[in-house]
């Protein structure tokens, strides 16, 4: 178990992260994702828990033991990085085995482990291959390989999926996720895209400008983000006041089921939130300002006395379209609660 406490990293005289705490690893949480805009610190969080950064403050402990003085290749933690950072002309085994090298295994056991882990990393036969003969998703699944060969106690996984398409991405998401259950390493993944946390990882860490804001599994930290800004960076496109009374809130917006004790809340709403209907000759609720085909099906800007909202549709309505909104009770997060 990771467990940081009151954590300072500067760059200079700027201070990057200030009085950080945060544990990863329990109850049986394998893969965490450290989730927050550009800049906001994830990477030197990363780095300074690796000890590839020097740290101005606090403490920084693996399974109850301060790792201040113990250096990068002593923790036994594995670093991916964005770019994989493979060692160029080499081949694919020689890159696996470096680590095994390092700590002295044998030829034998060497040989066995690189298997081992290019059968991990669904890449056989690849073991001679040179690692400019790679594909971007091949080399990725390269790195991963090398840094999970020494049986790391940690894996550090920093945008791993970054430098590649959208279609790559995604399956190798689902594959980086497999590989690191399958080997049981509790992993840190760094991502600025909340699809990407959510479709890899059992707990979401959401940081901005160096401090972390909510630690939560995916599925509460839709319903229930920290606060406003957490909500909108999380995708809640409008915000809604709301008085509760046996868990039935009252909003300008009609009327929802929510899990909140009486009084005021602040309901976070994202386009899927919120259900678009012609209103044909009934009183409407807005009028229709943007319409946009997407994959999952047609999304609206309606004009309403709230102000825009974006809401979904199945009715093939059009600009300029009267309608009625409702709200889809269990889409609706509930913030700060
Ligand atoms: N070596 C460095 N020297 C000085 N400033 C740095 C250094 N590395 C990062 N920074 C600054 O520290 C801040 C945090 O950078 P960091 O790379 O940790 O953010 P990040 O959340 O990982 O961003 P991204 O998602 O864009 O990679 C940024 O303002 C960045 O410009």
């Amino acid at each position: 178990m990771l467990e940081i406490d009151g954590l300072g990293v500067r760059y200079g005289a700027t201070s990057v992260i200030e009085d950080l705490t945060w544990t990863v690893g329990t109850s049986g949480s394998v893969l965490t994702a450290l989730l927050g805009p550009s800049g906001c610190g994830k990477s030197t969080l990363i780095r300074a828990v690796a000890g590839l950064e020097p740290i101005s403050g606090g403490r920084i402990r693996f399974d109850g033991t301060d790792l201040a003085g113990v250096p990068a290749h002593r923790r036994d933690f594995g670093v991916v990085f964005q770019d994989g950072q493979l060692f160029g002309g080499r081949t694919v085994s020689s890159n696996i085995a470096y680590g095994l090298k390092m700590r002295r295994w044998s030829r034998p056991a060497i040989r066995e482990r690189v298997d081992e882990m290019l059968e991990l990393v669904r890449l056989p036969g690849y073991a001679e291959r040179r690692v400019e003969e790679l594909s971007g998703g091949e080399a990725q699944r390269v790195a991963l390989a090398r840094a999970l060969a020494p049986r790391p106690r940690l894996l550090l996984l920093d945008e791993p999926l970054a430098a590649l398409d959208r279609l790559l991405r995604e399956r190798l998401a689902f594959e980086i996720t497999e590989i690191v259950r399958a080997a049981d390493t509790p992993t840190i993944m760094v991502t600025h895209d909340h699809t990407e946390a959510a479709l890899m990882a059992d707990t979401i860490s959401v940081m901005r400008a160096g401090a972390l804001v909510q630690t939560e599994a995916p599925e509460l930290l839709w319903l229930c983000p920290a606060d406003e800004w957490t909500a909108r960076f999380l995708g809640v496109t409008t915000v809604l006041d709301a008085e509760v009374a046996d868990g039935r809130a009252v909003t300008t917006l009609g009327e929802t089921t929510v899990e909140a004790p009486d009084g005021h809340v602040r309901l976070g709403l994202r386009p899927e939130s919120v259900r678009a209907t012609r209103a044909g000759d009934q009183s409407s609720d807005g009028v229709v300002v943007g319409v946009a085909d997407l994959p999952a099906g047609r999304r609206v800007r309606v004009t309403a006395d709230v102000g825009d909202v974006e809401a979904v549709t199945s009715d093939a309505v059009a600009m300029g379209e009267h309608v009625l909104l409702n709200l889809v009770p269990e889409r609706v997060a509930v913030i700060g609660r």
